[in-house]
């Protein structure tokens, strides 16, 4: 009660509007992109992670909420070998329940040619590729070379590409790997990874243990725009030391407009241990939509798909915005943002 009334004196005496006008106003012709499109990779990123087998009918109402948020992109599961990641292996049952909308994608992740292929006769339209500037996350992850992975995934892309299939491309560990440490912007900006991913709709720079902070970010971005155009790649942050925001920040600078973001913070790498999950979406939404970035995305439904995955799997939210603002008071003091309507069924 005492909370209910605080929040409600803040709604009464703050001008929401004004914060978000001078925010506008102070960012004025700047280098932030008007829109940013979100990729949410809570249900495979977040998900994989957990080591107590999350039921199908949980991740499928999950992906439901989030589909209603606004968000466009999901990640919703991979089609990797169940021997190595459990959680994932109802992949096809997920798809199956999942209530499909108009305008939003749902991609999966896949490791090779027996994962796309099952992955295209589960009616999916879009999948991720994952190799690495790091020899030994490489080979601890998908069990091979990177020189190997690449070969694999060059017959990925052009089986999914003949598919009418969009492909995305992931790059971890871009700026350290927990089995070698830092690696160096050249590595990443290599040429086999660079010319590999050039057929590839969007290339994605992943800080797969959160070690970087923005100097190491810029300097890793500004060799890879050297020769990849910037409208091509998204960033994924995760967040194990608190620099994920501040790392999209610069990625924004520096002419990226597309993230990716867990609800909840949700996630880790199963072969990155101590890495935490992607920076949380609602933290994110929160940044973006203060700024006046459009994100699309509907906060208060973000937060509610948020409870309902934490209560679920019996976890506290990660993100620092939901710790704040809970689902319900939500509607109390988040009238500022932009209020939309969900995309209407296929
Ligand atoms: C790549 C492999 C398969 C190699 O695994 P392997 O053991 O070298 O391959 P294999 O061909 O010997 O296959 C082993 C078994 O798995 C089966 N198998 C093989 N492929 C599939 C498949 N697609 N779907 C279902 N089953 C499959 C295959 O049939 C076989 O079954 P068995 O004959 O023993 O009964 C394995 O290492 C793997 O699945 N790795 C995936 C690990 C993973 O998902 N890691 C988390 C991803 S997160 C990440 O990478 C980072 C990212 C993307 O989030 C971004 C970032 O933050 O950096």
């Amino acid at each position: 009660m005492k909370i209910f009334s605080l929040i409600h004196n803040i709604k009464n005496s703050v001008d929401y509007g004004f914060f978000r006008r001078v925010a506008t106003q102070n960012i004025g012709t700047s280098k932030y992109p008007d829109k940013v499109r979100i990729v949410e990779v809570g249900p495979r990123d977040g998900l994989q992670n957990e080591s107590t087998i999350v039921s199908t009918q949980v991740k499928i109402d999950f992906i439901n909420m989030l589909t209603k948020t606004g968000l466009q992109n999901i990640e919703v599961t991979s089609f990797v070998s169940p021997k190595w990641v459990p959680q994932m292996a109802d992949h096809a049952e997920v798809l199956r329940g999942l209530e499909f909308y108009n305008g939003v994608s749902y991609s999966v992740l896949v490791p090779n040619l027996k994962g796309l292929n099952a992955a295209i006769t589960a009616g999916v339209k879009e999948v991720a590729v994952f190799a690495s500037a790091s020899e030994s996350f490489s080979k601890r992850n998908i069990n091979c070379s990177i020189s190997e992975s690449l070969r694999r995934y060059r017959e990925v892309v052009d089986c999914a590409l003949d598919n009418n299939i969009k492909v995305r491309g992931y790059v971890s560990c871009i700026c350290g790997c927990p089995y070698e440490g830092p690696t160096s912007p050249q590595q990443v900006a290599k040429a086999r990874i660079i010319l590999f991913f050039r057929k590839i709709l969007r290339k994605v720079k992943c800080d797969t243990i959160g070690v970087g902070t923005p100097g190491t970010m810029r300097m890793v971005l500004n060799e890879i725009i050297r020769k990849v155009p910037v409208q091509s790649l998204a960033v994924h942050c995760h967040d194990t030391y608190g620099q994920a925001l501040a790392n999209i920040l610069t990625a924004l600078e520096v002419g990226i407009s597309v993230v990716d973001a867990s609800v909840a913070g949700l996630g880790g790498c199963p072969y990155a241990r101590g890495a935490s999950g992607n920076v949380a979406t609602e933290d994110l939404v929160y940044m973006l939509e203060g700024m006046g970035i459009d994100t699309g995305v509907d906060l208060k439904l973000l937060l509610h798909a948020a409870k309902f995955i934490c209560d679920a799997t019996n976890r506290k939210t990660e993100s620092k915005v939901g710790r704040a603002i809970s689902a319900d008071s939500a509607n109390k003091i988040i009238d500022f943002f932009i209020k939309r309507k969900p995309p209407k069924l296929a």
